[in-house]
């Protein structure tokens, strides 16, 4: 599965892309003047084959959950519990994701990765528990390289279920306390930054838990051999992502590869999406030009991984939540972009003269 839809990936259609930018420049606006909203039309447009290109909805938010064996390492000030009682409030729609999903009208399907405890089944759930939590990454791998493939096949299989459903953007969504630690691991892994550079604050902790988990985080990379890495072969990638990466990481590195595979746009959410980003974009360099970044993040992480992937981001508002919210805020500018394509006159349609050259 995986194979497969590596081998289905394609890069941005340069004929769609050179399309979309000539029809930007006959509608009635100044040249530019949608800014980087219109560079967002033109990218779905060669993401998607043809200019222009469709709308991008309806939306599916996926929450990928899961628990870390580093969280025993005191790098969270939260609970593990709270992770899957988050995972309850997404089901019973009491989250800020779900409070922003309604805003934009996407659907919000949960999926259990690897929690630390039982769930008992609910309609917009789906199991695909690896395990109960990975192991600490800190002393050793956190996943075993079965674990990894099954954790990002899963997420292949959940973007297949929401675009066979009829979804036409996929966004990005995370729940698991101390998850922001394995996002650093792999951003320092894959950009080569220094954990100081790359490690941020999470939840919110002060400067001397903050300063235990660099080390922390310099530790798994040191425990995984992954200091000076430098991805030669998709196995390395998978080596690094079952290193120091979560079930979430690996989830969403495949729901990200499956949206590039069906020329679905995929939003990418915030640090813990830009670190999964980061693997998938490692295993098919082509994805990229099917994602876009829904927000910054507050995780310095989160900035090192989008200048990696070259990715800019469309809302800044300093989150630092994850469920997906960066993602579903950046919706209804994405939205708005494709529309212009499908709805502004053309100076000619509209008779409206032209700035002469
Ligand atoms: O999306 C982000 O950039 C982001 C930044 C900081 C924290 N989070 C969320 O907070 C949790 C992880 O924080 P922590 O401090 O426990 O590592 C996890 O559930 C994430 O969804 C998410
Ligand atoms: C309450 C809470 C909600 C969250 N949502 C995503 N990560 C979270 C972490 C906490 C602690």
């Amino acid at each position: 599965m995986l194979a497969e839809t590596l081998a289905a990936i394609r890069p941005a259609d340069p004929g769609a892309l050179a399309e979309a930018r000539a029809h930007q420049d006959r509608l009635t606006k100044p040249r530019g003047s949608l800014g980087v909203l219109e560079e967002v039309a033109v990218r779905l447009a060669g993401a998607a084959g043809v200019s222009p290109p469709p709308m991008p909805e309806p939306a599916a938010l996926a929450i990928f959950a899961a628990d870390h064996g580093v969280h025993a390492r005191g790098v969270s000030p939260w609970p593990q519990e709270v992770t899957v009682q988050m995972v309850a409030n997404f089901l019973s729609g009491g989250a800020v994701a779900n409070a922003f999903a309604a805003q934009a009208g996407a659907s919000v399907t949960v999926v259990d990765m690897g929690v630390a405890a039982d769930l008992p089944d609910a309609p917009d759930l789906v199991k695909h528990k690896v395990a109960y939590g990975t192991a600490d990454l800190s002393e050793g791998p956190a996943m075993t390289a079965d674990q990894a493939v099954s954790a990002l096949e899963a997420g292949i299989a959940v973007a297949k279920g929401l675009v066979d459903g009829g979804a036409r953007c996929l966004i990005t969504g995370d729940m698991g306390i101390a998850n922001t630690t394995a996002s650093a691991a792999l951003v320092s892994a894959f950009t080569g930054k220094d954990p100081a550079e790359v490690t941020g604050r999470g939840t919110g902790i002060d400067d001397e838990t903050h300063a235990h988990k660099v080390g922390v985080v310099r530790a798994a990379l040191r425990a995984n051999a992954l200091t000076g890495f430098a991805p030669s072969s998709p196995g390395e990638v998978l080596r690094a992502l079952a290193g120091v990466g979560g079930f979430e990481h690996a989830a969403i590195a495949g729901f990200a590869l499956y949206g590039a595979a069906a020329r679905v746009p995929v939003i990418l959410d915030g640090v813990i999406a830009g670190a999964a980003a980061l693997v998938a974009a490692a295993l098919a360099p082509a994805a990229v030009d099917h994602w876009v970044a829904g927000h910054r993040s507050a995780e310095p992480g989160h900035t090192a991984a989008l200048a990696h992937l070259g990715l800019r981001p469309l809302v800044e508002l300093e989150l630092r939540l994850g469920e997906g919210t960066g993602g579903l805020l950046a919706h209804p500018m994405v939205c708005a972009a494709v529309r212009v394509m499908h709805e502004v006159a053309t100076f000619d349609s509209a008779g409206v003269t032209e700035k002469p050259v």
